[in-house]
């Protein structure tokens, strides 16, 4: 796979992936539907005596243009991503016969962030959102040093393992940055989450590490709303756009307002640390914003070069 320099990296061996018997995978409930297809909560029991292990399986909507070849792509980028803030890869299933295919991922009990927070708002202080937020950037960071950018970074798209700890998932749109260049050229933008998107991702299609920042900054908005719906980005940023705009101009819309410097405002008891932060990653100009890794750290640098 010339594009992924870490798939290369690894043995044949490593390449191969875990296969899950789509017969012993027994579906339990479903978990998250999207635009991609569903996430289904099944417990996997080779042996039958109810000792198997609870595991979320992502399957493809048969039906959604989301091709194929995208989510096999979904599915090498997870099965090489190696890191405790980063919803660990289990293998595939297959069902009737290998015309649909399932992503097999461990199941976090507690959910999306969203729907934490929600229920959860007065377990959730400062603190405990700092940490979420560092963990958040610790997994972008690792991300970024093997080229990756996420492109659809948001709360919907991390999970809670635990009550002190959170992972970064849904790698759907995810793309690796090619070795000559510091940014993804997106051809067919899709079902785009334009709200969290960096204004150059919005007029070029332009994706890199600091507009992975840019919707960072939008998660911490989010965190620091408790993703209540009143603060939620696209209701507000709607509201300043005007709710009678229709789609297809609506991200001409954002970005004019987004040029004239206008900004989701300080969430609610928001430390001003953390509101001069969110405005940091929010910077028009992608080279002025906070980076989580300095160039050299890349830890596929070397590999890019061998590949030159
Ligand atoms: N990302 C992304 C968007 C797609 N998506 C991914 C998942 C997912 N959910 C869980 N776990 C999970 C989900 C919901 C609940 C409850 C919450 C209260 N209400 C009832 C349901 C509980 C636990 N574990 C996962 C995944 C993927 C890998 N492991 C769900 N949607």
């Amino acid at each position: 796979d010339t594009q992924n320099p870490a798939w290369r990296a690894l043995t044949p061996s490593q390449q191969e992936q875990t296969v899950f018997e789509e017969r012993h995978l027994r579906y339990i409930s479903l978990l998250g539907k999207g635009n991609f297809g569903s996430v289904e909560l099944c417990c996997y029991d080779p042996l039958g005596d109810n000792t198997g292990e609870l595991v979320a399986v992502k399957k493809l909507q048969p039906s959604k243009k989301s091709s194929m070849e995208d989510f096999k792509k979904e599915v090498k980028t997870l099965s090489v991503l190696h890191c405790e803030y980063i919803v660990k890869y289990k293998g595939v299933c297959y069902s009737m016969g290998r015309l649909s295919m399932g992503l097999v991922t461990e199941y976090l009990p507690y959910g999306s962030l969203i729907g934490y927070l929600e229920n959860n708002r007065h377990k959730v202080d400062t603190r405990r959102m700092l940490l979420f937020a560092s963990q958040i950037c610790k997994g972008m960071e690792y991300l970024q040093s093997l080229r990756f950018v996420h492109r659809d970074l948001a709360a919907r798209n991390i999970l809670v393992a635990s009550e002190s700890l959170v992972k970064i998932a849904d790698f759907g749109l995810t793309k690796i940055i090619p070795c000559n260049k510091e940014y993804y050229r997106v051809t067919q933008p899709g079902e785009s989450p334009i709200f969290w998107y960096a204004p150059e991702s919005i007029n070029e299609s332009r994706f890199s590490h600091e507009s992975d920042v840019w919707s960072f900054g939008v998660v911490l908005y989010e965190l620091f709303s408790y993703c209540d719906i009143n603060s939620n980005p696209k209701r507000l940023y709607m509201q300043q756009i005007g709710h009678n705009v229709q789609t297809p101009s609506i991200s001409l819309h954002l970005a004019n307002i987004l040029k004239s410097n206008w900004r989701l405002p300080a969430p609610p008891d928001c430390p001003a640390k953390v509101y001069s932060l969110m405005k940091e990653c929010w910077l028009y100009d992608f080279m002025e914003r906070p980076c989580l890794l300095i160039p050299e750290e890349t830890r596929l640098k070397s590999s890019c070069r061998m590949s030159e």
